[in-house]
C-alpha cells in the first residue's frame, strides 16, 4: 500500500521568562512550557483577518447596491427582503437563481458533505478513508454537532417555531393574511393550528400571508458564514504550514495559566503530521467555502437591510466563537470539542 509523504513540522519554542531554552522536543509538562502573555479569549492575527473578510464582505455588497445604478433603480420591497422581479438588477438578485435554489436553500446539505469528506479523509485526524474512530475525528465531530444544533435552533425548528421567527414576532411582526383570499390560500388557513398561523414564516407563506412589520435576520447571511467559517477554522489549522493557526493560539491550561496550542498536540509537543498535498477533503471543504462567499455577497448586494444582513453576522459569530474560540480559555469546555489541529 502507498504511504502518503508527510512533513514534520518543528515549532520553534521560545526562550522561558527564565531564559532557558530547549532544543529537543520535551514531554507536554506545564511547568517547563512557556506562558504567553495574550488573551486565550482573542483570536491570532491570521484568524482576526480570516473573520474580518465576513464583515468586509457585507460591506462590499453594500457598496455594490449602492453605487450600481441598476439597484439604485429598482423598487425594494421589504416584505420580501428583495427587489421587484421585474426589475431586478442582475441575475444574482433573483430568488429563482440556479445558486440559491441548489446551494444555499440546501446549504446545511453541502457544509455537512464537505464537513466530513474532510473528516474522513485528511490524515491529521486519523487513516484517511478508513472507518477508525480517533479522537481528533470524534471531536470534530461534536463540533459539528453543536454547529449544527445551533443551524436547526436559529433556522429550522426551536421547540416549535425557530429562533429567527420568534425574534421576528418579538420585534411585533405578524402574519399579514388580508389581501390573500383565493381558494387554496383559505383552505391552507382552515388546515393549520392557531400556533402556526401566529409564529411561523413559512407557515405564513404557505397560506398567501406577507410576513411583515418585524426585524428579520438573515437566515442566508447566517447560514453562509455559519458554515463557511465552521469549514476554514476545521482545515486552516490542520494543513497550515506555519504557526499561524495552530501553535500561535492562546489556551488556558489546567493551573490557570495561558500557553501556546502546541503544548496540547499529542505525540509530541509542537509537532503534528501535515500531508504535503491538500487533498480531496481540503478541495471540497475549499469549493464549499468559496461558494459560500460569492453567495454572502450576492446576498449583501441584492437583499436585506443593512441591519438585518449585521444581526444575521452577530448570531453566526456567536456560534463560531462559543464552538472555535471559548474552548481555549474554558478547559472543561475544551475536553468536550477540542481544538482543530491539536
Ligand atoms: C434545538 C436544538 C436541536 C438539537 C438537535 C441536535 C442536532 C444533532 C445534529 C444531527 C445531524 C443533522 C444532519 C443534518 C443533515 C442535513 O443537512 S439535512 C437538511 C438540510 N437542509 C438544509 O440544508 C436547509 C438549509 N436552508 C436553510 O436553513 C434556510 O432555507 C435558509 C438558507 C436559512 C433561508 O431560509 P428562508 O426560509 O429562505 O429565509
Ligand atoms: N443570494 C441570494 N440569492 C437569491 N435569493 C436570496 C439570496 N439571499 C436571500 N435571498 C432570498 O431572500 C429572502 C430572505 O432570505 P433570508 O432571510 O434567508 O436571508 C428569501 O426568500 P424566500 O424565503 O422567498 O425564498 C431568500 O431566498
Amino acid at each position: 500500500m502507498a504511504t502518503r509523504r508527510t512533513t514534520r513540522v518543528e515549532v520553534p519554542i521560545p526562550p522561558t521568562p527564565n531564559g532557558n531554552t530547549s532544543d529537543k522536543p520535551q514531554p507536554p509538562m506545564l511547568a517547563d512550557t512557556p506562558l504567553v502573555a495574550n488573551s486565550p479569549f482573542l483570536p491570532t492575527t491570521l484568524e482576526t483577518a480570516l473573520i474580518a473578510i465576513y464583515p468586509g464582505t457585507l460591506l462590499l455588497g453594500s457598496l455594490i447596491s449602492a453605487l450600481n445604478p441598476a439597484s439604485r433603480n429598482a423598487t425594494y420591497l421589504p416584505h420580501t427582503q428583495a427587489y421587484a422581479v421585474s426589475e431586478a438588477p442582475s441575475y444574482f438578485a433573483k430568488k429563482s437563481n440556479f445558486f440559491n435554489v441548489y446551494f444555499v436553500k440546501i446549504g446545511w446539505v453541502w457544509t455537512t458533505l464537505a464537513f466530513f469528506l474532510f473528516v474522513a479523509s485528511h490524515s491529521s485526524l486519523g487513516p484517511p478513508l478508513r472507518l477508525k474512530l480517533t479522537k481528533r475525528r470524534l471531536q470534530a465531530t461534536a463540533r459539528y454537532v453543536v454547529v449544527t444544533a445551533v443551524w436547526i435552533a436559529v433556522t429550522q425548528w426551536f421547540f416549535g417555531p425557530p429562533i429567527i421567527d420568534r425574534s421576528f414576532r418579538w420585534t411585533g411582526g405578524k402574519c399579514d393574511v388580508m389581501f390573500d383570499d383565493t381558494r387554496s390560500a383559505r383552505a391552507g388557513r382552515a388546515d393549520m393550528s392557531d400556533m402556526e398561523k401566529a409564529f411561523t414564516h413559512a407557515a405564513c407563506k404557505s397560506i398567501g400571508g406577507q410576513w411583515a412589520g418585524g426585524h428579520d435576520i438573515s437566515g442566508h447571511v447566517f447560514l453562509l458564514i455559519l458554515g463557511s467559517a465552521m469549514l476554514w477554522l476545521e482545515f486552516l489549522p490542520a494543513v497550515l504550514r506555519m504557526d499561524g493557526l495552530r501553535e500561535a493560539r492562546r489556551i488556558r491550561t489546567a493551573d490557570g495559566l495561558v500557553r501556546s496550542a502546541a503544548i496540547e498536540t499529542r505525540e509530541h509537543p509542537g509537532n503534528m503530521e501535515v500531508p504535503e498535498k491538500l487533498g480531496y477533503g481540503v478541495q471540497g471543504a475549499l469549493f464549499v467555502a468559496g461558494m459560500s462567499w460569492w453567495m454572502l455577497l450576492m446576498t449583501a448586494a441584492y437583499f436585506h437591510t443593512w441591519f438585518e444582513k449585521f444581526t444575521g453576522l452577530l448570531v453566526a459569530f456567536t456560534a463560531i466563537y462559543t464552538v472555535y474560540f471559548l474552548p481555549r480559555a474554558v478547559p472543561a469546555w475544551r475536553q468536550v470539542v477540542g481544538m482543530p489541529g491539536v
